[in-house]
């Protein structure tokens, strides 16, 4: 299967630029969602959920056609929870209906990052909507419960390295686990909404200790309220994986640049565009002075 981006011929970076504020603004004024964490995590997660269904080996699923929209794929167990985050994006659907699923899903995850103080995301406009049929089927979607293997194993699919997957997860820095949606629980107080390093500061800093929770998973919890999933954890019982948690809890800048590269090249697996189609670096709100 061949997934073509479409030409977008009419549309220019001021119509995305306008669209990527609408969103902008819509996360900043509901603040109060999910005890005062905001749309941000929720919205990241769905756009990597919507782009991870994709299996390199027959070009199948992915965030091209946009089939989240379908509740053959919406109802997945792996999905639960990320309603809010369709829910959020559907006045904007509205609001500009020449936007196919698979942009507006895959947008909204970009604006979550950089409205979060994360990085740049370079995006790429033409997914284009596919029917129901096409829908992938439901499991094709990590579990969180095992280790470095299953990990390592699990993303070759998505064509995606130890670099890059270290990188990915540092994205679980925002929001938090729900038990009533995955069986996980945590971290308690404040969940962050602020796209930083930490997730690899705390898993190196942090006096883990492996628990049963309430939902009789294992997962592990430190004196501090912070939690970790099984797979979480995994990145430092792994030698190569240790290796670029230790690159990016002390660097940064480097965290930043191979964040936005890997999480760029998941929300395009299995897509190939147009010479012509432009690549948008979108401002910010702040940076805009809105
Ligand atoms: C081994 C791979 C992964 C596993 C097993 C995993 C598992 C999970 C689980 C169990 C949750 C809790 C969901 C809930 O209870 O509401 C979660 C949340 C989250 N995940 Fe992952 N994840 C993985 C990779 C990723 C990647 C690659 C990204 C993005 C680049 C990501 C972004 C998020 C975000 C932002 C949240 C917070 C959502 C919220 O606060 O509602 N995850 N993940
Ligand atoms: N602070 N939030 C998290 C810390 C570790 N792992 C996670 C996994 C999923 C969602 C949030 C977190």
């Amino acid at each position: 299967i061949v997934h073509m981006a479409q030409e977008i011929k009419d549309k220019s970076e001021k119509d995305y630029q306008e669209v990527y504020n609408a969103i902008a603004v819509k996360l900043r004024e509901e603040d109060e969602f999910d005890g005062y964490i905001g749309y941000g995590p929720v919205l990241t997660r769905l756009a990597w959920h919507s782009s991870g269904t994709w299996d390199k080996n027959n070009n199948t699923g992915g965030s091209f056609g946009g089939t989240y929209q379908f509740q053959k794929e919406s109802n997945d167990p792996s999905n639960k929870g990320l309603h809010n985050g369709a829910e959020f994006l559907a006045p904007i659907h509205k609001q500009f209906p020449w936007l196919s699923h698979g942009d507006l899903y895959t947008l909204g995850g970009v604006v979550a990052i950089q409205e979060l103080q994360g990085p740049v995301i370079p995006w790429r406009p033409g997914r284009v909507d596919l029917p129901e049929d096409m829908t992938p089927d439901n499991g094709r979607l990590p579990d969180a419960v095992y280790g470095a293997d299953y990990v390592r194993n699990f993303f070759k699919r998505l064509d995606l390295n130890d670099q890059e997957v270290v990188a990915l997860m540092g994205a679980h820095c925002l929001g938090r686990t729900h038990l009533q949606n995955t069986g996980f629980d945590g971290p308690w107080g404040a969940a962050s909404n602020t796209f930083t390093n930490e997730f690899f500061l705390n898993l190196l800093n942090e006096n883990w200790k492996l628990e049963k929770n309430e939902a009789k998973n294992m997962q592990w919890n430190s004196p501090k309220g912070y939690m970790m999933l099984p797979t979480d954890h995994a990145l430092i019982e792994d030698d190569k994986y240790m290796a670029y948690v230790k690159l990016y809890a002390t660097n940064n800048d480097k965290f930043f640049e191979d964040f936005a590269k890997a999480f760029k090249k998941l929300l395009e697996g299995g897509i190939t565009f147009p010479q012509s189609t432009p690549t948008y670096r979108f401002e910010t709100l702040d940076s805009q002075g809105l």
